[in-house]
């Protein structure tokens, strides 16, 4: 039996304008407010797919080489011993080498709990050896996020918890 252990959930409006203009710069109210009411959650395409697809909020022109930092719109609960790995979709990177900048997005289960409400950031790559541009309309699918479930050491005893992304334990 197939275990259902995590669920998606949009992020807020605040957060998503947020996450939106960090990424692409001012955009007005009622403009932002259309593109979150078309956030659809990640679904997956087939009974037997693994992959959870991600779609992008808004169209994405990315010729050869150029970098996108995409606000999925997106926070996922899960059980505590789970993670969600989010790789590209395989026709993307097929037909353009399209590639997650940090290879493998790794969302933890505590990341839900960040001030940030888990907002699922992508950053990706067009790293097309041959010249192709990559165009996608909005609602279109373009990273997927697998569910594993993961273990611990024996004598593992940390205590301390995350709020934030990206180096937030390190910085
Ligand atoms: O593509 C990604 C990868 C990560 N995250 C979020 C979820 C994850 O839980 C958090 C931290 O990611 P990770 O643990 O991979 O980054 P790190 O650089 O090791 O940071 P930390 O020190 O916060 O663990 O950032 C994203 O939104 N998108």
């Amino acid at each position: 039996m197939t275990k259902r252990i995590g669920q998606f959930h949009k992020v807020s409006l605040e957060q998503f304008k947020e996450g939106f203009r960090d990424s692409f710069g001012a955009i007005d109210d009622q403009e932002i407010e259309r593109i979150y009411a078309d956030i659809k959650l990640p679904q997956r395409a087939t009974k037997g797919s693994a992959g959870y697809d991600f779609f992008t909020p808004v169209p994405l022109l990315l010729r050869p080489g150029k970098t996108a930092k995409i606000p999925t719109g997106i926070r996922v609960e899960m059980q505590e011993n789970w993670v969600l790995q989010c790789y590209p979709r395989s026709g993307l990177g097929f037909k353009f080498r399209l590639q997650l900048n940090n290879t493998v997005g790794i969302i933890d289960s505590d990341y839900f709990f960040s001030d940030n409400e888990g907002h699922i950031f992508a950053k990706i790559t067009n790293d097309s050896n041959e010249e192709k541009t990559v165009e996608l309309e909005a609602g279109s699918g373009f990273m997927q996020g697998i569910f594993m479930e993961y273990g611990i050491t024996l004598d593992d005893d940390v205590a301390t918890s995350r709020n934030g992304g990206f180096g937030s334990t390190t910085r």
